[in-house]
């Protein structure tokens, strides 16, 4: 019998109020996260990818209740964190934490590594008062900072030290799912490589499990084991990684991938322009939210919100897609038009330039 997974997110929503008028009166909702499903298992590195704005970084902060959930279902070994009390969140959050983007705003810059992580242990209280000095030696090491730094402030370190400290304060109460919300984005290039390792070894060593929130495929490729597409708040597409990177289904998806700079000059390299600007998530578009901009919209697509299905019945890869066209491809309704056309082709002139103004440049490698 499968085990049950770590996590489980059920129709999450989050919808923000906006308030107006004279009364301040809630006068419409930002659909940030609108309707999500899908599960971690133990041990598992999931990676939920997608433009800005598109609801990443809200759905790590509510399943951790950080902004309350209008809606759905969150469970954690089996148990509805979106029901438990203050006090039981306090102790849940111990087993559930969030690593930012910006550890230098996430560190307190009048407290020392030792304060830091002392502090941490403190609110969770899961080491002895005795042990923490220890403990917070330990904590350094594993995660590559000298033991003499411990009585130094964040600016004392690098971007990527500042990093492990944020790291080792996520490890400091042996939390089972690390939330790494935009982790390395802030980071360069070769300091991102080391503190992936670092984050990989800390799974195999202690078992964690990791949701990992980024808008860069590239890095994701690195580190995810299944990856979710989110689109306006929506989930577009989920697969392994291998799956999704060489067969890419839903159109968002493939400009997505095909925005990853291909180091070898003798690939083929195509660019996809997506018409226009994301639209707004107070007003999503009907039907499916992609099909503004969308190469291959039909008056269907317009109308008719699609579902999540499985995208063939290969099990070796588990994939789904929410996208009229791609599955009607695989029904044999239509014909694979990235086949038949050259997607630059399909775009007109007005909504090639108009992309090219707006900055939306994907660099497309296929065929
Ligand atoms: N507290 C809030 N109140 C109102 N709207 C919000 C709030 N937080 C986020 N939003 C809106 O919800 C949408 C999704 O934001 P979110 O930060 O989750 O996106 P994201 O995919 O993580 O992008 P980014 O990487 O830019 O943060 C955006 O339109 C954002 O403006």
């Amino acid at each position: 019998m499968p085990s049950k997974p770590l996590l489980n997110v059920e129709n999450l929503e989050q919808h923000f109020p906006i308030k107006g008028g004279f009364l301040g009166r809630t006068v419409n909702h930002v659909k940030a996260v609108d309707g999500i499903t899908f599960s971690i298992d133990k041990g598992e590195t999931v990676a939920v990818v997608g433009e800005s704005g598109c609801g990443k970084s809200t759905t790590g902060r509510a399943i951790l209740r950080l902004d309350e959930p209008t809606g759905g279902k969150v469970e954690f070994e089996g148990k509805d964190v979106l029901a438990m009390s203050k006090d039981e969140m306090r102790k849940m959050r111990k087993d559930m934490q969030i690593i930012f983007q910006d550890p230098y705003a996430s560190l307190n810059p009048r407290k020392t590594v030792r304060q830091t992580l002392w502090e941490a242990m403190d609110i969770q209280k899961v080491v002895p008062r005795r042990e923490r000095n220890e403990r917070i030696l330990e904590l350094m090491e594993t995660v590559g900072l000298q033991r003499h730094q411990i009585d130094r402030y964040p600016h004392e370190f690098s971007g990527g030290q500042r990093q492990r400290i944020g790291i080792a304060r996520a490890l400091s109460v042996n939390p089972k799912l690390i939330i790494c919300d935009e982790a390395v984005s802030a980071l360069d290039v070769s300091i991102q490589a080391q503190v992936l390792n670092l984050l990989k070894r800390l799974q195999r060593e202690l078992g964690l499990t990791y949701l990992f929130i980024s808008h860069d495929l590239g890095v994701v490729r690195h580190v995810a084991d299944r990856i979710i597409v989110m689109y306006l708040g929506k989930i577009v597409e989920v697969g392994d990684t291998e799956s999704i990177f060489n067969n890419p289904q839903h159109p968002y998806t493939k400009a997505l991938l095909s925005a990853i700079p291909v180091p070898d000059p003798s690939k083929k390299s195509e660019r996809i322009f997506l018409r226009g600007d994301v639209p707004s998530p107070i007003d999503p578009p009907t039907g499916c939210r992609f099909h503004t901009r969308c190469p291959f919209a039909t008056d269907h697509c317009r109308t008719e919100t699609p579902h999540l299905e499985q995208k063939d019945t290969d099990t070796e890869h588990f994939h789904k897609v929410s996208c009229h066209y791609a599955l009607d491809i695989q029904s044999g309704k239509h014909e694979p038009q990235y086949e038949m056309y050259n997607v630059r082709d399909i775009l007109d002139d007005e909504g090639e330039e108009a992309a090219t103004d707006s900055g939306e440049e994907y660099t497309k490698t296929e065929k």
